[in-house]
């Protein structure tokens, strides 16, 4: 009989949110009185499945501390979002957990259903799961000035990835270090795992599961995030 899957949350929170344009981090806004960074860790923290939470974070905006404390420990992020997450999955896997469950500091509005589903779903499957949309909008490729319509795109098929994405911890560290963090088409963690062969299931996300980019998103994700 397989062991039982240990399984560890990273969260890459170490970037500096150029997009956003606000003064702090975006992780480390606050809606309702809690930061976004909160709201990520407490919706992984949902599934009692995940048993530590390593978060990654610059050492510029967050004091990294070996200790851990109410499982959560913070460990140092990197240059980009790949070295900030292979960072965590390397901590994980010196900490002895098979299964790392990748979720953005940015999603503070994931529900607890789809955390459960993309765990059972990733945890049963060798190639992983992430979670993720069907594109729901007519796509458009434009000319390289961005203002005039090349031509339309078909969308059968096509989905827009959202995290968490949940890998076996091993496997995903060999996979970003061969893919190579600096790698542009590294944007998230199943990426680095189709580029090894691998093929993740999908999970069927929600747009509650909004991924804070832009200052507009704000407002949208204080309307789905409650007041505690
Ligand atoms: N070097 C980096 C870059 C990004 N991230 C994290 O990856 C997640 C998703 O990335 P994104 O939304 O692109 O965040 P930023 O890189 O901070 O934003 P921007 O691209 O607008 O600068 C965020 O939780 C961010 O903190 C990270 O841990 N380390
Ligand atoms: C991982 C991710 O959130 C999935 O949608 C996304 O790819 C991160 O990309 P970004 O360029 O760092 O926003």
């Amino acid at each position: 009989m397989p062991a039982e899957p240990k399984i560890a949350a990273v969260i890459p929170a170490a970037g500096s949110g150029s997009r956003m344009r606000s003064d702090v981090p975006k992780q480390y806004l606050a809606v309702h009185g809690k930061t976004l960074l909160q709201y990520a860790v407490e919706a992984v923290q949902n599934d009692p499945r995940v048993a530590h939470v390593f978060i990654a974070v610059n050492e510029q905006q967050h004091p990294i501390s070996a200790k851990s404390v109410a499982d959560i420990s913070f460990v140092a992020g990197g240059k980009t979002r790949a070295e900030s997450v292979l960072s965590g999955v390397l901590h994980a896997i010196n900490q002895g957990y098979s299964h790392v469950l990748v979720h953005d500091a940015a999603r503070p509005g994931l529900p607890a259903s789809i955390l459960t589903e993309v765990i059972d779903v990733g945890v049963s499957s060798d190639n992983g799961a992430i979670v993720a949309m069907p594109v729901r909008d007519s796509l458009k490729r434009s000319e390289p000035d961005q203002t005039i319509i090349s031509q339309s795109v078909a969308r059968d098929d096509l989905w827009q990835a959202q995290t968490p994405q949940i890998f076996a911890a091993e496997l995903l560290a060999d996979a970003i270090s061969e893919v190579g963090i600096d790698n542009p088409n590294l944007t998230d963690e199943a990426s680095a795992m189709e580029a090894m062969g691998y093929h993740p299931r999908l999970v069927m996300g929600s747009l509650d599961n909004i991924k804070v980019t832009h200052p507009d998103d704000l407002r949208w994700v204080a309307t789905i995030l409650k007041p505690s």
